[in-house]
């Protein structure tokens, strides 16, 4: 009897495994260095390249010479050692492997905390460090402690102004920072089937902000039928009766929109309470919701009105952009007086695209709002896209449609 991470790692919690890895990946910022530490190993040839994937996503295009130099240097590795590379553009490095890339029973490790996010295909999915990266570049493997698990259960159905972000932050706000330090968060339940691909990234993206290792869904018909339009065959994956560490239970019917006020993630309240807070920009993107369904429903709420506070809408990837322009929802955003930026993290790092200035308020549909992370002074509230998109037509944190 054992949890989902139990049977990928094929040992009990608690225990200490060797295991190689299936896909590794750092990006523009980790991924130098990732560079840098197999230099000073002295490692020339990565044994297994065809697992291991750079993608430019942190700060793309580049913002300043220093910048540009250390992509160009990074680009030019990628080449030479057989590396895929997926450049500017290309998109966020978690977005970029939920499209056909990583599967169910997979492990797979991301110089970048969000790479629990993948963990919504029933693979176990990490993050690690640039110098841990370099090991396990040079090895093809690499160890882990077995976590517990939490087992998160969903009952009901998600209806009304409710997103699976609104699902997301009451679980950050009942477990806490570190409630979860190095579980992994299970969700399963009857109320997990109605959930989307793109809602379970979403779900497992926050797991880390809970201290987890990872968040994980099991692969299950909804899961299939995403891969198998990118191509892949995939099984399902069947919870089995277990003892798990400890579990919260969600009822989604009774989740109500909400937002996470600065500067700590678990300081969740109920958008009503903070209503009429006014913003000086509103940021829709990042490896949390950046997806076409986001966008989607973004587009929704303002078509045919106008934003009223500084608004930057940013693709998590060029497929998620791709897809935009071509349904029409790329211009009803534009329309509605939005910016674009290039797909990537746009300014949720507080590096470029969008950096608050002292004192300004941004609600932001990213999954941290830590003091200063997008600019000195700044102040960050999450929220979901629907939140998003009724406050960026008010100009205020106002709540979505249908609460
Ligand atoms: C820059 C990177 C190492 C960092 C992370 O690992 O999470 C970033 O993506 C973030 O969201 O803060
Ligand atoms: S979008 Fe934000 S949270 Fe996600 S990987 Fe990029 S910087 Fe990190």
């Amino acid at each position: 009897m054992s949890t989902l991470c139990e049977q990928i790692l094929g040992a009990p919690a608690g225990e200490y495994v060797d295991r190689p890895v299936d896909l590794a990946f750092a990006h523009d910022g980790t991924g130098v260095l990732t560079r840098e530490t197999l230099r000073e190993m002295g490692v020339d040839t990565i044994p297994h390249p065809e697992r291991v994937r750079l993608i430019f996503d942190h700060i793309v295009p580049a913002n300043t010479s220093i910048t540009a130099d250390l992509q160009k240097e990074l680009r030019e590795y990628a080449c030479s050692s057989g590396i895929a590379l997926s450049d500017v553009g290309g998109g966020i490095c978690h977005q970029v492997m939920s499209e056909g890339v990583v599967r169910p029973g997979q492990i797979v490790v991301g110089a970048d905390s969000h790479t629990c996010t993948l963990g919504a295909f029933g693979a176990f999915a990490t993050g690690v460090g640039a110098t841990d990266m370099a090991a396990i570049w040079a090895s093809g493997s690499t160890w882990f402690r077995v976590p517990e698990t939490v087992r998160v259960t969903l009952a009901g159905r998600l209806d009304g102004a409710a997103e699976p972000k609104d699902v997301a932050l009451a679980y950050v706000g009942k477990l806490g920072m570190d409630g979860a330090s190095y579980r992994a968060l299970e969700f399963l339940g009857d109320g997990a089937a109605g959930i989307s691909m793109a809602g379970r990234l979403t779900l497992c993206n926050m797991a880390v902000e809970t201290g987890a290792k990872t968040g994980m869904f099991y692969a299950d018909d909804v899961t299939l039928q995403y891969l198998a339009g990118y191509g892949v065959a995939a099984e399902r994956q069947e919870p089995e009766e277990c003892c798990a560490a400890a579990s919260v239970a969600i009822d989604l019917d009774a989740v109500a929109p909400l937002v996470a006020v600065p500067h700590r993630v678990d300081t969740v309240r109920p958008v009503a309470e903070v209503a009429g807070t006014p913003l000086d920009q509103v940021f829709v993107g990042t490896c949390t919701n950046g997806r076409f369904e986001d966008l989607q429903r973004f587009a929704r709420i303002v078509r045919g009105r106008q934003v009223a506070v500084r608004t930057i809408v940013v693709p998590a990837s060029r497929s998620v952009l791709r897809q935009a322009a071509a349904t029409g929802v790329l211009a009803d955003i534009v329309e509605a007086g939005c910016m674009i930026a290039a797909p990537g993290c746009g300014p949720c790092l507080g590096a470029h695209s969008g950096v608050l200035g002292e004192g300004e308020v941004c609600l932001s549909t990213a999954n941290r709002n830590f003091k200063n992370r997008m600019g000195v002074g700044g102040e960050i509230y999450l929220s979901s896209v629907a939140t998003a998109a009724a406050s960026a037509l008010t100009g205020t944190i106002t709540e979505p449609e249908g609460a």
